[in-house]
């Protein structure tokens, strides 16, 4: 249920605590001038009550004691006084006969704790605190800015409340809100189009809007949208690594690295080392990285080869397969098989070299300069560099949400009938080395949430300009890893980044189908098949 507005946020809150007095009077202490109480139900039932000017609010040190009814009642009250002070309170009927206070505390806690298990997706620090403390904003900035209503803006992840004729209500205020300042923003040459960026809605309003990243990489990431829509793309949170959604095992500790999985004794840059330290036995001796900090071509041309020529290469088969479980529960089909993939492993915490260490490309993170931008060939956003990157660059990675398989297949029904694109990946390339895991232990990235650019890199057909691999960091087996994107080609400026999903456009029942390819390739696969556009699931798996 991603829905929830903050009313529900604080009902439940309220539920919880079984009915608190002005719990959060002392979030702004003053007199107030004017009042505004909403009175909510848990019956769904919603009544502004008449404004008051009284010079003062109930402070709280008098329970007050309303019928308690079977559908209890929470007044939300916000007063401001003439000092431009606000004061925000609310109030619960409760049974005083059967009520002692929480500790403030432990009900935030509470509350954390039954929000995660019931709506699932919430932003990775969420807080009631910090939901608290953002109403106040709400308050101030309402109360203090009358030129634009930010009533109307998303501050989520892509999941407003759907209006009746099914469009996301946040994201069309978004729009109408970038159409109303669209004197800016009327269609551009793509000179001026690298300094004219495309304001997103985002959760927080203190971070560049140009920057895709919200700040969190290294480098800004535009956006931007030559075609004059003056449209965003769906909102989410961008997250530059991985985090666990709820249930998945990922057991990232230091007492799990053994000598042989870590240098300790090396020192600066391994790659200037006559020898090859412990981390390289994972690439037959050799490190993965040149001394230029490229992907050495053997490994490029490896992994394109075995998109191109699956059948030529290595799988794996499982008895059980829990990709096959989460395509069809009842009667899964036999396993297609698992490619078996080539391990990037990066130097880490537990050896002696440095962050600049040669063998440390993908945790340190992006460093060309990428832009996401509209395609118009209708295959919506995509993502492109800005400079020449040479074959073997490192781009980005691949992050999400790692789900379990069991979290994957709920996540899937529940978006389908939301028609809602999500975007897993299946950590499949290391089956081999683990037997086959159980549906709890399988582990994906979902993108579709909280992710980061790679997010927004579009299908392409066998000539795609990257290819993805897995890469062992902070834990030295297959179960976990990171998914990063490499060039497979000499990439110009300008161009659009690819991958191919390893897409079977021929199976009917595949997940991954959804869409009719407008790649472009000669060796497009999908051109001509047409697909409802309300199975635009997108559950690529890294062996395909
Ligand atoms: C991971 S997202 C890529 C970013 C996406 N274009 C967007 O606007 O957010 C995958 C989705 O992009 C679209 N897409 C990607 N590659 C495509 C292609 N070759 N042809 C048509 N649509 C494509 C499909 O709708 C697909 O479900």
């Amino acid at each position: 249920m991603l829905d929830m507005s903050l009313i529900d946020y604080i009902l439940l809150f309220c539920s919880l605590s079984n009915d608190l007095v002005e719990l959060f009077s002392t979030l702004l202490l003053h007199i107030g001038a004017r009042n505004r109480t909403i009175r909510h139900c848990r019956n769904g039932e919603t009544t502004t009550l008449p404004e008051s000017t009284s010079s003062t609010l109930n402070n709280g040190t008098e329970p007050v004691v309303q019928n308690v009814q079977e559908a209890p009642c929470l007044d939300i009250g916000v007063a401001s006084s003439a000092m431009g002070e606000v004061k925000m309170s609310l109030k619960c009927s409760v049974d005083p006969s059967k009520f002692r206070m929480p500790a403030l505390e432990a009900v935030f806690k509470m509350v954390e704790d039954k929000c995660l298990h019931s709506y699932k997706v919430l932003p990775p620090d969420f807080s009631v605190g910090s939901l608290m403390t953002e109403m106040c904003q709400c308050v101030v900035q309402l109360g203090t800015e009358h030129t634009v209503d930010h009533n109307k803006l998303s501050d989520g992840a892509g999941n407003g409340s759907r209006s009746e004729d099914g469009t996301n209500r946040k994201q069309k205020a978004a729009e109408e809100l970038l159409v109303s300042n669209g004197s800016e923003r009327s269609p551009v040459n793509s000179t001026l189009a690298q300094q004219q960026h495309l304001a997103l809605p985002m959760r927080r309003t203190n971070h560049d809007v140009t920057d895709i990243s919200k700040g969190e990489e290294k480098v800004r990431i535009s956006i931007i949208d030559e075609s004059g829509r003056l449209k965003c793309p769906p909102s989410f949170y961008y997250i530059p690594r991985n985090v666990v959604f709820q249930n998945a095992l990922v057991d990232i500790s230091l007492a799990k690295i053994g000598g042989e999985d870590c240098c300790a004794d090396c020192f600066g840059n391994c790659l200037s080392s006559p020898e090859p330290c412990a981390c390289a036995r994972e690439t037959g001796g050799e490190y993965a990285y040149t001394l230029e900090g490229l992907l050495r071509p053997a490994f490029i041309d490896e992994c394109v080869s075995m998109n191109r020529f699956p059948e030529e290469h290595q799988k794996v088969f499982c008895e059980s397969c829990p990709f096959e479980r989460s395509r069809n529960k009842a009667s899964p089909e036999a396993c297609r098989g698992h490619l078996v993939r080539k391990f990037i492993k990066e130097c880490w915490s537990k050896c002696g070299c440095n962050l600049q260490c040669g063998n440390r490309v993908v945790q340190r993170g992006i460093t060309c300069n990428l832009q996401v931008f509209f395609t118009g060939k209708g295959t919506g956003w995509g993502l492109r560099t800005l400079e020449e990157l040479p074959k073997g660059a490192f781009v980005c990675e691949y992050a999400g949400e790692i789900l379990t398989n069991t979290e994957l297949q709920e996540r899937v029904v529940e978006n389908m009938q939301n028609d809602r694109f999500v975007h897993p990946i299946l950590l499949d390339a290391g089956w081999r080395s683990e037997g086959m895991p159980k549906d709890e232990a399988a582990l994906c990235l979902d993108g579709t949430f909280y992710g980061n650019v790679g997010r927004f890199i579009n299908h392409r057909c066998r000539d795609a300009n990257l290819a993805v691999f897995p890469v062992e960091v902070e834990t030295p087996d297959h179960h976990y890893y990171h998914l990063a994107f490499f060039t497979s080609t000499k990439v110009e400026a300008f161009e659009e980044l690819t991958w191919d999903y390893g897409i079977d456009f021929e199976d009917e029942k595949h997940p991954v189908k959804a869409f009719e390819c407008l790649c472009g390739s000669r060796y497009c696969r999908g051109r001509k098949r047409h697909h409802p556009r309300n199975r635009r699931v997108i559950a690529a798996s890294a062996a395909e």
